[in-house]
């Protein structure tokens, strides 16, 4: 049998780290014949939810689950982890101000960044889920130089898995034979779902029908959040846990699609400002490692929407520094 794998979730007993849980124990992550360690972290009121979680993890008789740890200090979640689940957040209430949020996560992040620095392993994969994703994984990877710059990541797939469905449906097509989607940018209301160089099937899309669907699909995955919300009356969960775990298991097994989409932090390709972290194309190449997809060019409305998405996020950066300096 192969080597056990250590996996740690924060804020493990929310929506989307419980419906995350189910997914590893079901060896949707590493794949069947490897087992899992899971370290199920959340805050101290939280604590009887842990426990309770455990107890559920161990009631499925997962044969690929090995041992369930719970914890309610970031140390302890993170020292032995391969992989980490960043889902743990401030919740936005009503009423708060879009600088409180800001600077309520960016302080969760500055101490998880602490803790990964303290006792993180430099390899270990991290993955952002918690609002604002971008600039948590920005504050996150800041306090924590020790972690390669290319493992501190964000989560867009959900972004691309909203658009994947849209253009396939538009195709009347099964999303598998979707690829060279992009989505750029931040997990945000200026994200750009980008189809300039989708194919069908292995076969470039004339540019005409693109255009057409081009227009419905940016407000479709803009909004979708927003529409989830207002029926559900709390974000999304299940979609968000599937990407979560599809994202991460991409990026460590590597995919057979030429393309998908994650937020990675910057080397100042597409002029964004190094260490920001934005979503861009990459290919998952397996063994744990990605390329991101260089050389794509912007004009027109394209290059407008890359110009908003990254000026939002230098100024949500230059916003968290402030805070975090203060
Ligand atoms: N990136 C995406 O595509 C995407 C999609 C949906 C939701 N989200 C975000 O994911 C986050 C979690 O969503 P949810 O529905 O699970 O929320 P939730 O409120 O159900 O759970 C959040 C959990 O985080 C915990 N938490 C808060 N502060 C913590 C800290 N300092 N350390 C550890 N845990 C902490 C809370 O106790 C809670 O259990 C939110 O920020 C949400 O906006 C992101």
């Amino acid at each position: 049998m192969a080597r056990r794998r250590v996996v740690a979730i924060t804020g493990a007993t929310g929506s989307i780290g419980y419906s995350i849980s189910a997914h590893i124990a079901r060896g949707e992550l590493y794949g069947d014949g490897v087992p899992v360690h899971m370290v199920l972290m959340d805050l101290e009121p939280h604590k009887p939810r842990l426990v309770s979680m455990r107890m559920e993890l161990e009631d499925c008789a997962s044969p690929l689950l090995e041992r369930v740890d719970v914890t309610t200090d970031p140390r302890a979640a993170f020292c032995d982890a391969e992989a980490v689940f960043l889902v743990g957040a401030a919740p936005r209430r009503a009423g708060m101000e879009r600088r409180d949020l800001l600077a309520r996560n960016a302080a969760i992040f500055r101490e998880h960044g602490q803790a990964m620095r303290d006792v993180g392993s430099c390899d270990a994969k991290l993955l952002v889920v918690g609002n604002p994703v971008n600039t948590n994984a920005y504050v996150l990877a800041r306090y924590a130089p020790n972690i390669q710059r290319e493992n501190v990541t964000g989560l867009l797939r959900l972004d691309y898995n909203r658009a994947l469905q849209y253009v396939s449906s538009c195709h009347n097509v099964n999303p598998r034979l979707v690829d060279r989607l992009a989505v750029w940018g931040n997990h945000s209301t200026t994200v750009f779902p980008d189809l300039r160089y989708i194919t069908v099937g292995g076969l470039p899309v004339q540019h005409a029908s693109v255009c057409c669907i081009e227009t419905g699909l940016v407000s479709h995955v803009r909004a979708r959040g927003a529409e989830v919300i207002g029926l559900r009356g709390s974000s999304s969960a299940l979609s968000a846990a599937v990407a979560a775990v599809e994202h991460m298991r991409d990026w460590i097994n590597g995919t057979e699609r030429e393309w998908t989409s994650m937020a990675v932090q910057s080397t100042g390709w597409y002029g964004v400002p190094d260490g920001i972290v934005f979503g861009v194309p990459v290919r998952c190449i397996g063994r744990g490692s990605y390329d991101v997809v260089t050389g794509i060019e912007f004009d027109g409305a394209a290059h407008d929407m890359l110009r908003a998405t990254i000026a939002e996020l230098v100024s949500e950066r230059n916003e968290a520094s402030g805070i975090l300096c203060a």
